[in-house]
């Protein structure tokens, strides 16, 4: 059996008299290809911003690589490799990739103070941010402004960016949302090649991408966790496609 690296034990995040979280315990495994799936209003966002230490849960514990991390500082999890991706508004727009990166693979090996002199100087950094541009299928808009950069792009560079933090669990959330369909393939596909050592929970509306990417799938309704499984299982549960019915992705799920 494969180790667990991340897991929630009776987790519990209410807003005023709203149960966001209901007593929800799950484990990511190591190297993991877990989907977190549900209907609007599930919960997803509100536990993945426990796990990340944006909220403070009401009740129960999450641990990381078997330590409690409950009421550890966000900025303290991404250190330890728990690390969710960016936010598209919080990227620096007038900066490009590859000043991008590197100001990131700099802060992450310790360098932070050193990251505004030319790149050429650390070849650590440059070589490190090059090969993520090259990953990210960034290497030939790695020059222009983020700003610029098609929607598609911009998403693969926050991914790229939360890699360059190395992480041992990355948080997925909703990676190809509002991304036109021209754009889909190129980010499916590098999606599909994130390392196979990182352990990932995607978040994810999109069923095509959640069964083509997930070898596992919690799916949480009304902040309670339904069933959890493989897709296989999952797709074929009577509970989820009545959970679907009616919000449009039903029907995918069904078919897989
Ligand atoms: N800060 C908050 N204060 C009050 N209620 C909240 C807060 N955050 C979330 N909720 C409520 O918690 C429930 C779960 O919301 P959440 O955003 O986590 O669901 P979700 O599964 O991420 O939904 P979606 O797929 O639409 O993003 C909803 O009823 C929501 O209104």
């Amino acid at each position: 059996m494969s180790e667990t690296v991340l897991s929630t034990h009776g987790l519990v995040m209410r807003f005023g008299g709203i149960t966001a979280t209901n007593n929800v315990s799950m484990e990511l495994r190591r190297g993991a290809r877990h989907a977190l799936i549900g209907p609007n209003g599930a919960g997803k966002t509100t536990l993945i911003n426990q796990l990340t230490g944006v909220l403070t849960p009401t009740e129960g514990r999450i641990t990381l690589m078997g330590e409690d991390i409950t009421r550890l500082a966000p900025h303290k999890r991404v250190a330890r490799g728990l690390v969710r991706t960016f936010q598209i508004n919080q990227l620096f727009d007038s900066m490009t990739p590859q000043e991008t990166l590197a100001l990131v693979v700099s802060q992450h090996q310790g360098a932070g103070a050193q990251w505004w002199k030319p790149l050429g100087s650390s070849k650590a950094i440059a070589e490190r941010a090059a090969q993520l541009l090259e990953q990210f299928h960034l290497s030939d808009v790695a020059q222009q402004q983020v700003k610029h950069l098609a929607y598609g792009k911009r998403r693969l560079l926050e991914i790229a960016i939360a890699l360059a933090c190395e992480p041992r669990v990355l948080l997925l959330d909703e990676p190809v949302a509002g991304v036109p369909a021209g754009e889909r393939e190129e980010l499916l596909q590098t999606v599909a090649a994130l390392p196979a050592d990182v352990s990932v929970l995607l978040i994810e509306h999109d069923m095509d991408l959640v069964f083509s990417f997930a070898d596992r799938m919690t799916v949480l309704v009304n902040g309670t966790l339904l069933t959890e499984g493989d897709p296989e299982t999952i797709a074929n549960d009577p509970k989820v496609k009545e959970v679907y019915l009616g919000h449009g992705t039903a029907t995918e799920a069904a078919h897989v």
